[in-house]
């Protein structure tokens, strides 16, 4: 079994879906609530690690006593670092042979595990906290449709009490803020300073916290120089922190983008109401910081300035909103910096150029739990993604002569989409741009390329059949189906009852290599699963699509494979499959690139019927 936490945290992640997936809903639970409980801790001593490290390379002795060439910051930085080994070295049941794994931080971090511990609450009688499930994920995706309606399922049972609905990952500052501001109702002015202090102070210890997370690793894709490497993985590290406040600006679920300011404003009244003027007039001083030309308080400063009792030195801001201040302004002037210069087009191209040439695997078989397979990201940008988006939806509605509307595979959803072939008969009469495409082209090659990179593949490899499929959930469809969009299968046979693959028709036979490069991820549902078998009883990885992830396996039967029902919006992805059948080499292929050349020679399309681009499909 797996000795650190991020990989138990997959490990138990992982087996509270199958639990899930098997009705097991008392294991799931289980499996969850460890999972759940695992994360937090690692997550609680990777933060505090790094802040207590930081904190002691501050306070430590120079080693020389005056700074010359900033030789001081890189001092901290080697002080830190060590200090950080040793602090992990402290918690090896988090950190032995640890290495951070993104996907996993991810699918914690949007509180993935709530979408399936909510059916297993409710599945095991426990509503109230099926019902504090559905909540605490709401709180992180507001807008997400499928789990309002649940919430508003349970709601309605009569053993819940919306009352004493909880959400499971809030922050203490945030029951400490609402006590504040309903001590502010009832003019309870004592309760306002003591929960308003409390909750100040746990606000800026969980922005710390925050901070502190994101200064986690950096993929730099290339390897640059040491100054460059540096301000990369700094604008990295700036651009998360800077998440951080809207994170913690939602209380509940509800959006305040004056959190840590609104503190000063309710304590300032309090201490007034308690005769305590100094600390009314220096919380006047310090939520000016943050909204100087803000009427309310500059009349209220005026009205305090003219109390007999009054200094003016009184309107001294506190430290600790001038400290939050001064670095909040210069982190801001910094990415404004960054965004304004390195807008030129050079500076992109290198980048590119440079990722290129990087093979990046995500997930590798073992994390897949299964040969012959991996996940890489990175692939296409959004901008590529939305292009290709487009043009499958553009030819979808003026009806794109696929064959039927609905989906092969569920009534539920619609299937569209468009395969290589079909663009380039488009392209060839002009009914589409030539760089659909080119771009079309670019991103399988690309694709095509890391396939052969990751399974070594000497044998020259073909591609066979190239589509873009777009899922759509049908608005009539029910948004809490558990169905799939696609069933468990093998790309080149067909499972018998008996569990043995037939290598032989309608299956595809020659497809050795199969390829999906996804495109988007705003949709429900739609995962991606490899099983053991074809009723999924044992899953052995789930993979949500995104914007440039591909997923490339063999084509056989020990690659069984399926997709989740999409429950709502569309999934788009481009499905690639390659042989190394001279027969079943994809023609039209080589034509789109002398199509694109403008070399088109009438002699290559009369080996070809043209009218059998349109007809080629693949279901
Ligand atoms: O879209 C996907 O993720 C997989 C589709 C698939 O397995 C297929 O078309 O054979
Ligand atoms: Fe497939």
């Amino acid at each position: 079994e797996p000795t650190n936490t991020t990989e138990s945290c997959v490990y138990l992640y992982e087996n509270g879906v199958e639990a899930y997936l098997e009705n097991r809903f008392a294991d799931c639970v289980d499996f969850f609530e460890k999972a759940l409980q695992k994360y937090r801790s690692y997550k609680k001593k990777l933060q505090g690690c790094r802040l207590k490290c930081k904190y002691d390379a501050e306070l430590s002795e120079p080693l020389y006593p005056v700074d010359v060439d900033n030789l001081l910051f890189y001092e901290k930085a080697v002080k830190q670092t060590l200090c950080i080994m040793r602090c992990k070295k402290e918690y090896p049941e988090h950190f032995d042979n640890f290495n951070v794994n993104p996907e996993t931080e991810k699918l914690f971090e949007e509180q993935k595990p709530y979408e399936y511990l909510h059916i297993c609450y409710f599945q095991t009688g426990d509503p109230m906290k099926a019902a504090s499930s559905a909540f605490t994920y709401l709180v992180s995706h507001p807008d997400d449709k499928v789990m309002q309606t649940n919430l508003k399922h349970y709601s309605s049972m009569k053993n819940v009490n919306m009352e004493e609905i909880e959400n499971f990952e809030a922050e203490d500052y945030v029951y400490l803020y609402v006590h504040g501001a309903n001590s502010y109702e009832h003019k309870d002015w004592r309760g306002v300073e003591e929960n308003m202090e409390e909750s100040l102070v746990a606000y800026l210890q969980a922005e710390e916290e925050c901070r502190a997370q994101c200064e986690g690793p950096f993929d730099q894709g290339w390897y640059p120089d040491f100054i460059p490497s540096i301000s990369n993985h700094f604008t990295f590290c700036l651009k998360c922190k800077q998440k951080c406040k809207t994170r913690l600006g939602s209380l509940n679920g509800e959006k305040h983008d004056d959190l840590l300011p609104s503190h000063y404003h309710y304590l300032q009244y309090a201490y007034f109401k308690l005769g305590h003027l100094r600390k009314a007039c220096e919380a006047v001083a310090s939520y000016l910081l943050f909204y100087p030309d803000d009427e309310t308080m500059l009349s209220n400063m005026k009205y305090y300035s003219g109390l007999p009792k009054v200094q003016d030195t009184f309107f001294q801001p506190r430290e600790e909103a001038i400290r939050y201040v001064q670095r909040q302004i210069y982190e801001t002037r910094i990415l404004k910096f960054i965004n304004k210069e390195f807008r030129s087009k050079t500076i992109e191209q290198d980048t590119y150029e440079a990722s290129e040439r990087n093979f990046r695997v995500t997930l590798t078989e073992k994390q897949l739990r299964g040969a012959k397979r991996f996940v890489s990201d990175g692939l296409a940008s959004e901008k590529e993604c939305k292009t290709l988006i487009g043009l499958a939806k553009m030819f979808a509605k003026l009806g794109d002569g696929y064959e039927g509307e609905r989906s092969p595979h569920t009534i539920m959803e619609k299937f569209e989409g468009i395969t290589l072939s079909r663009a380039l008969f488009l392209v060839y009469f002009r009914l589409l741009k030539p760089d659909y495409l080119d771009l079309y082209l670019k991103l399988t090659e690309d694709v095509k390329r890391r396939v052969q990179d990751y399974f070594k593949i000497k044998k020259k490899l073909y591609f066979s059949y190239t589509q873009l499929v777009c899922r759509s959930a049908l608005p009539e469809s029910p948004k809490n189906r558990h169905d799939f969009s696609h069933e468990i299968h093998a790309d080149n046979c067909n499972i018998l009852n008996s569990g043995v693959c037939e290598k032989s028709p309608p299956a595809y036979t020659w497809r050795d290599y199969s390829a999906i490069l996804y495109l988007n991820s705003n949709f429900d549902g739609g995962e991606f699963i490899f099983a053991s078998d074809k009723a999924a009883t044992h899953v052995q990885s789930v993979i949500e699509p995104r914007c440039g992830r591909m997923i490339a396996f063999t084509s056989g039967s020990e690659n069984l494979h399926g997709v989740k029902a999409v429950r709502s919006g569309s999934r788009c992805a481009i499905g690639i499959w390659f042989t190394h059948d001279e027969k079943y080499a994809d023609e039209d292929r080589s034509i789109a690139y002398h199509v694109l050349d403008n070399d088109i020679n009438f002699d290559m399309f009369s080996s070809v019927d043209i009218s059998t681009l349109k007809r080629k499909t693949n279901t």
